[in-house]
């Protein structure tokens, strides 16, 4: 199910707007994974597109994540959430979404919190930033070989993020990622269908 392309709004790159048209271009494109990431203040706002965003990732079959909010995750009835290592933590997630809930877990370069993710319920882990991200450059970086002991240590899902190219998806692609997490590469084309399709395509050379 954490498979392929896992698609990352932006609200910089997307402004109201043009969210939807953009994110049915993606899901058009064959997204695998959305995440609603907006970190810009107004709840009703948010809580408006991420309706919006749940209506159409149901129309396509795609699971919806929302980052870093709970409640908001609760009120849109999205599919999940994505939590970073000083967001609010994975157990009170688990036990407040259920079972079934997808939750995603920073992991930056450390195998060790990948570990406690793991243990703690994790649906998956997201490692990087793997290259310069135009979205966060202040990222903390991590090495590709990281995937390979990723791959080699942990049952779940591995998600790689940061600077995610068409150009350079195959490196971590082929040392172990089973999704990429894109932003910028995706939202900022001038054919989102096309990239998200062209993204994807690369997970059928390995
Ligand atoms: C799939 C995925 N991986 C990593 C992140 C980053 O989460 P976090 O470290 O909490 O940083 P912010 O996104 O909240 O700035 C992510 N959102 N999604
Ligand atoms: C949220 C996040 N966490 C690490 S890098 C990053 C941004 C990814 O965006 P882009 O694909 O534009 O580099
Ligand atoms: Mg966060």
């Amino acid at each position: 199910m954490i498979k392929g392309l896992y698609a990352i709004t932006d609200a910089c790159l997307l402004p109201p707007d043009q969210l939807p048209g953009a994110v049915e271009q993606a899901l058009r494109g064959g997204v695998r994974l959305l995440q609603y990431r907006d970190k810009e203040p107004g709840d009703a706002r948010r809580l408006e597109q991420a309706l919006h965003l749940k209506r159409l990732c149901d129309r396509y079959s795609v699971p919806l994540l929302i980052n870093d909010d709970l409640a908001l995750a609760k009120a849109c009835q999205a599919a999940g959430v994505h939590l970073g290592q000083g967001d609010l933590k994975l157990q009170q997630a688990r036990a407040e979404l259920g079972p079934d809930a997808l939750i995603g877990i920073t992991c930056h370069d450390s195998l060790e919190l990948a570990r406690e993710a793991q243990q703690g319920g994790a649906s998956y882990v997201a490692f990087g930033r793997f290259f310069h991200s135009h979205t966060k450059p202040d990222a903390p970086p991590a090495p590709l070989d990281l995937l390979l002991r990723a791959r080699s240590q942990l049952h779940l899902p591995l998600v790689a993020i940061g600077g995610i190219t068409v150009d350079n998806a195959a490196q971590v692609i082929s040392r172990g990622a089973d999704a990429i997490a894109v932003i910028h590469d995706l939202f900022s084309s001038r054919d989102i269908e096309q990239r998200a399709r062209d993204l994807n395509r690369i997970f059928d050379r390995f």
